[in-house]
């Protein structure tokens, strides 16, 4: 893509070099026509006499050139015109290389073109019959033999010259002729091997196809046939044969090699990727020996100025991942079936109707069962693709079975509100379906399961990344090592390069200092070396932890793109055992980056406009969505923007409707508030330190068949009349993003409620992640800088910004588009990630997964405030000086006012002697109220109450 852009941009060299292609293939042409059309009676270099017609098919000067080039090539003179070709192909392919010539590579090319050129023309010589009457390996083979045969021999000669060709093939080409080899051994053991099986597969391709499958598919068929033919048939049965047409086709078909594969395609894609970084950073570590220091490599002879500073980018073909065939399952044949064919029963039918409130529609339920691996649905999704015609005959009864599905998923809904101990979401669903065994019943009869909560996501709702790697050669990366070196040198900085990391958007070096230098003074020179270098940012770590070097971090020429699925599928994630694991993105080496919420236990997010924010909470809450179901986390999403977090309406883990309104969202705060209090006194009650030992003594106590009452209840004041039992509390994550906005509206008050959740709510289980494009003082506060320990900084545009989230510089150094400096909780070093991409579509399908799994159960409370309207005091809250809150001097003031038809704040001042700000405060009240009017362009107000009736 960018190769693209760059030929454009280049748009008159690009001309030429398009022209010079054309010429460069007809010249080829011409010379491949004379050397096959030459003959020895036409005129030449070698030929004296000539008679008759010219016979060449280039003429005249097509006869002397192939006269030539077989006088002092034999035959390899017909190399030629593909050297002449290939050449004309590889300037115009490669122009924008042009411009960053590595004279070194190319001098290793000729080399090389010159050696084989030179060993294959003796080696013919010596043993190929003359071609014509030229010599088969023309003057140039005969003249090389001619001076080896009498020092070597014939085989000394033989084997020096096939080294020869070796050596100057792999110059040439850069192929290793080892892999060349060990790959076409293992082609041709692949192929015997596959030869051998051929029969063996065959044969039992064909008894599977004769047996299983035909029996299976007329198994299913007859079956649907009998349960359209019976009308008679009990509708209560329907669901059972249908779920008994989905058991036996489940039954015939195993999962499709085609679900399979591209995740085996995936994995050698990641490989390919891991081996390539293992190879690089075994070039850094051996860089790290003193025996391969740079100094010791002689590469630095190289010219500084004929190197880009910036590690370039080969060629790439695209990786296997590109092509992965992409499966999409669905209904195949049977989904226009339902639409066409017989209704469902009368009575099913009404209640799919009946619990249609509840359940998603008819796209969410295909999707569902679309996700659900291992259902059996599924499978007869998959049995279906092979079998149009049992589909038509399926159809009925499969209506049936949707029709169940939705109910089915209805009661899964009711489920989820148990387990989290809300109010059921509808009652009906709840007493038509219950789960046995896992299985949904509707009635006595079992029908097809809905979507479950476990298993969570599948990762295949993102996107299969087209990777691009940033193949960067060793000898690359040697060349840019030495420009650093010699940059620093012109800044009388001596300092040697270490070692060297490249990853998917830096490189990091690492440099020795002489000694006496200071890292400070590197630092210092930061835009002066980005310029020199021509790099667009240079970071400078000053401290690398554990190492005695100062760090250098340039950014590649050609970005890599950190893909969410990509890091979501590291073993790191997977494995973590925590309910609030998040991925990040990678770091400098490409190492996915997971962190903990739980052990922030608050996150402070900030970075300029543009710089990735939005996209990195979207990825910190997608790796929630792929940890936990809302048994395990709950959210309450806080945007002011009303656009970033929107997506996320309607997931079963919310708690509240995602906020726009800034009253909400401080009555939403308060809550938490609340509801932290709530939860210290029922762990105080049960004598546990934080909500994971809450939750496992509510869980132990379970088991034991004795749940724990709330000791909270209070007969007089609850609604319930009988004491409830406790439930697992899930944690609660509070996502704002944005918070400017609320510090700005609501004012002071956020900033309080926000430092008495991060001072306290950790044991709590309530988690805060406050992101804003607004890094300063009045909005990043001290006080909370000193409750939420951990930050993360993306792209900023100054250092004073970067001290305000880091308290360090180096966030102003980023590169942008997710780059970002993460702060750990406890430590002053931060880390550099790569944040991982998601794009939109990929948040959507995750989204609609979630939405097919259960509806949330909104806690009204949350937004409103306490039910009966009144805002309690929480505890230890002191009440805010409400408009009520009417200075004892009002009543006066109003009569003084309205009297004297005077409403400016220095009379009610002079009259009542109060200081300036009283005396504003009561105007203030009284413009509320509609005594006066607001302040007109000359700065007086109105009085527009009349005067009081007088006595
Ligand atoms: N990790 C990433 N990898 C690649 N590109 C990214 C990444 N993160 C963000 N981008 C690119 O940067 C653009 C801006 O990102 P994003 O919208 O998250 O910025 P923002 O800081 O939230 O901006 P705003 O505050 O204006 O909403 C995105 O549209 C995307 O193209």
């Amino acid at each position: 893509m960018s190769q693209g852009n760059r030929v454009h941009s280049l748009s008159g060299l690009q001309r030429l070099l398009e022209g010079g292609l054309i010429v460069c293939s007809m010249l080829a042409l011409f010379v491949l026509l004379a050397l096959t059309s030459f003959s020895p009676q036409d005129p030449g270099w070698s030929q004296s006499q000539f008679q008759g017609d010219i016979k060449n098919l280039g003429g005249a000067v097509g006869a002397w050139t192939a006269d030539v080039l077989f006088y002092f090539f034999g035959y390899t003179a017909y190399l030629v015109p593909f050297v002449i070709a290939g050449t004309g192909w590889l300037l115009f392919k490669q122009s924008h290389r042009l411009l960053e010539v590595d004279f070194f590579s190319v001098s290793m090319r000729l080399l090389g073109f010159v050696l084989t050129l030179l060993g294959v023309s003796t080696l013919t010589s010596m043993n190929a019959a003359d071609i014509y009457e030229f010599s088969a390996g023309g003057v140039t083979g005969d003249v090389i033999a001619g001076a080896m045969l009498p020092y070597f021999n014939q085989i000394g000669t033989a084997l020096l010259l096939l080294c020869s060709v070796a050596t100057g093939f792999t110059l040439l080409t850069g192929i290793s002729l080892i892999a060349l080899i060990e790959m076409t051994g293992n082609g041709i053991i692949g192929l015997i091997k596959g030869l051998g099986n051929l029969p063996a597969k065959l044969s039992s391709l064909g008894e599977r196809r004769d047996t299983e499958d035909t029996r299976g598919f007329m198994d299913l068929a007859s079956k649907f046939k009998r349960a359209r033919n019976e009308p008679e048939l009990a509708q209560d049965e329907k669901p059972q044969s249908a779920a008994k047409a989905v058991e036996s086709s489940a039954k015939v078909f195993s999962a499709p090699d085609a679900l399979v594969e591209p995740i085996q395609t995936d994995v050698s894609a990641v490989k390919e990727e891991k081996s390539r970084r293992s190879f690089l950073s075994r070039f850094s570590k051996s860089r790290e020996e003193p025996s391969v220091t740079p100094a010791s490599t002689g590469l630095s002879a190289i010219d500084e100025d004929d190197a880009e500073p910036v590690i370039s980018e080969l060629e790439e073909p695209a990786l296997p991942a590109n092509g992965r065939q992409r499966v999409e399952p669905g209904f195949g044949g049977i989904n226009p079936a339902i639409a066409l064919d017989d209704e469902p029963a009368p009575a099913i039918k009404a209640h799919a109707i009946k619990a249609h409130d509840e359940t998603p529609p008819w796209d969410d339920i295909k999707f569902d069962t679309e996700m659900s691996s291992g259902t059996s649905v599924h499978k007869l999704q998959q049995a279906n693709g092979h079998a149009a015609h049992a589909a038509h005959a399926a159809a009925s009864a499969t209506s049936q079975a949707v029709a169940s599905a939705h109910s089915a998923h209805a009661s899964n809904g009711a489920q989820l509100t148990q387990a989290s101990g809300a109010q059921p979401a509808g009652q009906s669903a709840k007493s038509a379906a219950k789960i046995v065994d896992g299985i949904v019943v509707l009635g006595d009869k079992p029908v097809v399961p809905p979507k479950p909560i476990n298993p969570l996501p599948s990762i295949d709702l993102l996107n299969v990344p087209n990777r691009k790697l940033n193949p960067i050669t060793p000898e690359e990366l040697d060349q840019v090592a030495r420009l650093v070196e010699a940059k620093l040198a012109d800044f009388n900085i001596t300092a040697n390069v270490v070692g060297v990391y490249p990853g998917p958007v830096i490189t990091r070096f690492e440099l020795e200092l002489a000694p006496g230098v200071k890292a400070s003074k590197i630092s210092n020179l930061a835009s002066d070396l980005a310029r020199s270098l021509l790099a667009e940012r240079v970071r400078v770590v000053e401290v690398i932890p554990g190492k005695a070097y100062v760090g250098l971090e340039l950014p590649n020429k050609f970005r890599e793109t950190v893909y969410m699925r990509d890091v979501l599928d590291c073993d790191k994630f997977k494995n973590n055992g925590s309910t609030l694991a998040m991925v990040l993105g990678q770091d400098i080496a490409g190492e996915p980056v997971v962190v903990d919420l739980a052990k922030m236990p608050h996150l402070l997010v900030a970075g300029t406009t543009g710089s990735g924010k939005s996209v990195g909470v979207n990825v910190m809450i997608t790796s929630l969505l792929y940890k936990s179901g809302p048994d395990d986390v709950r959210f309450i999403m806080i945007d002011p923007k009303m656009l970033e977090l929107s997506v996320y309406e309607g997931i079963p883990h919310l708690l509240c409707e995602v906020v726009t309104d800034m009253k909400e969202a401080s009555n939403a705060l308060r809550w938490c508030v609340g509801e932290m209090e709530r939860r210290y006194k029922l762990m105080s009650a049960l004598g546990v330190r934080n909500l994971k030992g809450y939750n496992a003594k509510i869980a132990e106590a379970k088991l034991a068949g004795q749940p724990i009452p709330d000791p909270m209840w209070n007969p007089s004041e609850s609604f319930d009349e009988t004491q409830p039992m406790l439930d697992k509390l899930p944690s609660i994550v509070v996502v704002v993003d944005e918070f400017a906005d609320m510090m700005m509206i609501v004012g002071k008050k956020v900033e309080e409620l926000i430092a008495r959740i991060a001072q306290k709510a950790r044991a709590a289980g309530i988690h805060l992640i406050l992101a804003t494009q607004r890094p300063s003082v009045d909005v990043i506060t001290g006080l909370i800088k000193a409750n939420i320990p951990t930050r993360m900084a993306f792209q900023v545009s100054s250092r004073i910004d970067s001290r305000t989230i880091l308290d360090q510089q180096g966030a102003e150094t980023l590169l942008g588009m997710g780059d970002m400096l993460y702060l750990p909780p406890g430590t002053g070093v931060p880390i550099r990630v790569h944040g991982a991409f998601i794009d939109d579509h990929e948040v959507h399908r995750v989204v609609a997964d979630w939405h097919a799994r259960g509806k949330p159960q909104y806690i009204d409370e949350i937004l409103n405030g306490s039910s009966d309207g009144e805002q309690v005091l929480l505890p230890g809250e002191t009440p805010e000086e409400g408009d009520e809150d009417y200075d004892p001097l009002y009543d006066e003031a109003v009569a003084f006012v309205t009297e004297s038809r005077r409403g400016s704040i220095s009379s009610v001042q002079r009259k009542f002697k109060i200081g300036y700000n009283r005396a504003a405060r009561i105007i203030e009240q009284m413009e509320m109220a509609g005594v006066v009017s607001a302040q007109g362009h000359n700065g007086n107000r109105e009085v527009l109450a009349p005067p009081p009736p007088r006595n």
